[in-house]
């Protein structure tokens, strides 16, 4: 198992600076080690006021690409799109925004596509940022007839289209997701989580490993590089 660092926050204001400050840190490690960042942030609401605290601070965006951990498969003007959400506050401060999505005809098609315009990218990334759901998924990697792909597919593979089984109640969509070993290769990794039932299905998992039925769990298991996990009470 992985070195994991537990970072405890009550006050969200503190959360969230904390989060933002050790992003910045990576960033700026990798501007300066190679002149270029790659990095994957999370989707849904937790990460929100962290990209608005990343947009106020003094990173040199200019040679940052920023890609979604996973896409909810529908138009970017939908409020469940997670690149809307990324692009519109990373955009306009000059980092590259890439999205997984596309027009492909399914969610298999789909993650082809995202598979192969990752191909093009200057791999590993500097960091792969998590978020988690009520249910134990992280990225798009949730129970379901993809979900053994997605977790010990084809280790070269960086993205997957994904169906749900059953699909998360008030996003019912397929969906693309960086694979497990597309994380597991990130240079750093971190994990934000809010909320004290997230934190005991969190603990539960990763005790289980490789035996958990929570995807969170199956990747703990597989982690080589060390985690800090973020999480507000
Ligand atoms: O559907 C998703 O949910 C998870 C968790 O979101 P949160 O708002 O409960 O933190 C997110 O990490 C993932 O990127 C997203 O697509």
């Amino acid at each position: 198992m992985t070195e994991i660092e537990w970072w405890e926050f009550e006050d969200k204001k503190e959360f969230v600076g904390a989060i933002a400050g050790d992003i910045s840190f990576i960033i700026e490690s990798a501007l300066d080690a190679r002149g270029q960042a790659l990095v994957a942030f999370p989707g849904g609401s937790t990460p929100i006021p962290v990209y608005e605290a990343l947009a106020a601070s003094n990173i040199r965006w200019k040679n940052v690409t920023i890609i979604p951990t996973d896409e909810r498969l529908v138009a970017v003007d939908n409020p469940l799109s997670n690149i809307a959400k990324i692009a519109k506050i990373f955009l306009p401060l000059g980092a590259r925004v890439l999205p997984l999505n596309s027009d492909a005809e399914d969610y298999h098609l789909a993650g082809n596509a995202a598979n192969a315009r990752l191909m093009d990218l200057h791999w590993p990334l500097d960091l792969c940022w998590l978020g988690m759901g009520e249910d134990g998924h992280f990225a798009s990697i949730f129970p379901g007839p993809d979900m053994e792909a997605a977790l010990n597919g084809d280790a070269a593979q960086r993205a997957i289209g994904v169906r749900p089984d059953p699909m998360p109640k008030g996003v019912e969509v397929d969906r693309v997701t960086l694979t497990a070993s597309a994380i597991c290769e990130a240079r750093t990794c971190l994990l934000s989580i809010s909320g004290a039932a997230k934190r005991s299905l969190l603990e539960e998992a990763i005790e289980a490993g490789s035996k958990s039925d929570r995807p969170i769990g199956q990747l703990f298991s597989k982690l080589k590089v060390p985690v800090d996990i973020y999480h507000l009470d």
